[in-house]
């Protein structure tokens, strides 16, 4: 595993502001993406189990972590989370505490109490309606996403997407190509953006193109609970 602290957060931070979205580079090696994936088969790590068809969240499903939550898992909360919290204040105006533990007690107040970090799959045909990760009134602006398989070589498609949605114009959208082990940090609902006259907030919406073919997983990191 890449230490987090040695990405290069000046790249991604810039990114960040100007697109709602960076890709990290390599961050976990095969074998740690190899070990999460193999957790999805072991429900007793996990709170609960959607199908994303039921809901008409699109096709495909995940499972929400249940506590204690793995530690790789938890590495990924802890670790991004003082280099997150800067921009997030940028962002937001918000004050953020040092730590993700401190931050989690923010959430208990708030009544959200439940992990929010979950496993993906996707098989053929499958893919992720465009969404947002709110969870209850307690919001932290920006999350990740981390490939676990192989683009080209255990499936085809899936792409990770983003739209914009800007004030009064249309749409414009971002595709984020991904290798195994690398994440994404990603806006969950909203960004600035410095207009001519100020600043204005655009809406971004995440999701994954269709899986033509192959198995495609991912982890989700949410620094949020639920409630
Ligand atoms: O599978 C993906 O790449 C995106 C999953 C997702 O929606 C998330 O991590 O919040
Ligand atoms: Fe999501």
């Amino acid at each position: 595993m890449t230490d987090i602290d040695t990405l290069d957060w000046p790249r991604i931070e810039a990114d960040l502001d100007a697109y709602g979205a960076a890709a990290t580079g390599p961050l976990l090696s095969p074998e740690q993406c190899a070990a999460l994936v193999a957790l999805y088969d072991e429900p007793e790590h996990f709170r609960s189990r959607v199908v994303m068809a039921r809901h008409g969240f699109g096709r495909g499903e995940y499972q929400y972590f249940a506590h204690p939550l793995p530690p790789l898992v938890a590495g990924m909360r802890t670790g991004f989370w003082p280099r997150l919290v800067g921009i997030a204040h940028r962002w937001t105006g918000r004050d953020y505490p040092a730590t993700h533990a401190e931050y989690l007690e923010r959430c208990h107040a708030a009544g959200q109490q439940k992990p929010t970090p979950l496993l993906l799959r996707y098989g053929a045909g499958d893919y992720n309606c465009l969404h947002q990760d709110l969870y209850g009134a307690e919001v932290f602006p920006l999350q990740v996403a981390i490939l676990l398989s192989r683009p080209d070589a255990e499936f085809g498609g899936g792409a990770f997407v983003l739209t914009e949605q800007r004030p009064r114009m249309q749409s414009r959208a971002e595709v984020v190509p991904l290798r195994q082990g690398e994440a994404v940090v990603f806006a969950v609902a909203e960004r600035p953006v410095q207009g001519t006259r100020g600043t204005y907030r655009v809406k971004l919406r995440h999701g994954v193109s269709r899986v033509t073919w192959g198995a495609r997983h991912t982890l989700g990191v949410i620094f949020h609970n639920a409630a």
